[in-house]
């Protein structure tokens, strides 16, 4: 295996480990300590973590390991607190995250979940920002996640590239990579708090590595091959949460449809004009960050309200 490949996988990132635990006990309370479930918040999505109270926010630059987040609408801090009445239940969430596409190793991308497994997490909720492939779904539609179809990986750009290491799988398999039972709790809370039916769908995620957009034949590809959605992150975090043997749920909101216009002639517009006659030709149409942000603005409580309700059905059907 290329040095180069190696060194973005798995083995850079266990590095400062005991460091950065240790300065997390060194913070944090000992009822914030050992989190029982974790969200990783996507573009816009920070404020998912408003529903904690007896908030305590460790910035990722006191942590050795973490890189910053560069993304607008990505903070750089993880926010431990409780969740619902009494002890309440501890949850972490990630404020921001790291995508390869800002220049960081799949290591450094995928090392704040090894630290969260390490906390005791066992359930982790995923969720991101997507651009809608199937023409079926709207903007503001949250997808579950059941399947994922990622490029990079297949093109041998994976998080778990690196030598073997003592207690982890070798080859990890995938085919029950977003659990079951978690999806199946994502849809009772989404009925528990009454959501309309088609405000949630289930679908596949494509992960490219961006940070371009896709082209229409892109788009078109990435459709034809089964892909309901598509983003440039969550793949990595997913595939370090399974082989930490987490329970993973990954929730997408679809911020934008991607633009897959069938394709029109040049040719047959000329000799159209050369002919005096019009044709009609639909808008060029172009995504942008800004409208990303935009709609996960606009969809954050209902965003926020779902993980709540999902973190409370997890935790009661698993103390
Ligand atoms: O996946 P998250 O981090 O939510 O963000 C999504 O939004 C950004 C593009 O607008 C990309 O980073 C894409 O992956
Ligand atoms: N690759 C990709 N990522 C996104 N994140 C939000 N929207 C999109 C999109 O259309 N494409």
């Amino acid at each position: 295996m290329p040095a180069a490949l190696a060194s973005q996988g798995q083995n850079g990132g266990i590095g400062p480990m005991a460091s950065t635990l240790e300065v997390l006990a060194h913070i944090l309370p000992a009822r914030l300590l050992k989190p029982r479930v974790a969200i990783v918040c996507g573009s816009g999505l920070s404020t998912l973590a408003s529903s904690l109270r007896d908030v305590v926010e460790v910035p990722y630059s006191s942590l050795e390991g973490f890189g910053k987040s560069t993304v607008e609408g990505h903070r750089s801090a993880l926010a431990f607190g409780l969740l619902g009445e009494g002890n309440g239940i501890p949850v972490v969430a990630m404020l921001g995250r790291f995508h390869p596409y800002e220049g960081h190793s799949l290591s450094t991308v995928v090392y704040p979940i090894r630290v969260l497994a390490r906390l005791g997490v066992r359930d982790i909720i995923i969720t991101n920002a997507a651009g809608a492939l199937n023409p079926s779904l709207d903007v503001g539609t949250i997808v579950s996640i059941q399947d994922h179809l990622a490029i990079p990986n297949l093109a041998g750009f994976n998080p778990l590239l690196g030598p073997a290491r003592p207690n982890y799988p070798r080859f990890l398999p995938l085919s029950t990579a977003y659990s079951r039972p978690l999806r199946r709790l994502v849809f009772l809370a989404a009925h528990t708090l009454g959501l309309p039916r088609a405000a949630l769908a289930e679908g596949t995620y494509a992960w490219v590595s961006g940070p371009s957009y896709e082209t229409p034949a892109e788009g078109r590809f990435l459709r034809a091959a089964g892909a309901d959605v598509v983003g440039m992150s969550t793949v990595p975090e997913v595939l370090a949460a399974r082989e930490e043997g987490l329970n993973v749920a990954v929730l997408s909101l679809v911020t934008n449809k991607v633009v897959i216009p069938e394709y029109s002639s040049v040719r047959e517009e000329v000799e159209a004009e050369l002919a005096g006659k019009s044709i009609q030709r639909a808008k060029d149409a172009e995504v942008s960050h800004e409208e990303v942000l935009s709609v996960g603005k606009q969809k954050a409580e209902v965003m926020k309200t779902l993980v709540a309700k999902l973190i409370e059905l997890i935790v009661s059907e698993q103390p």
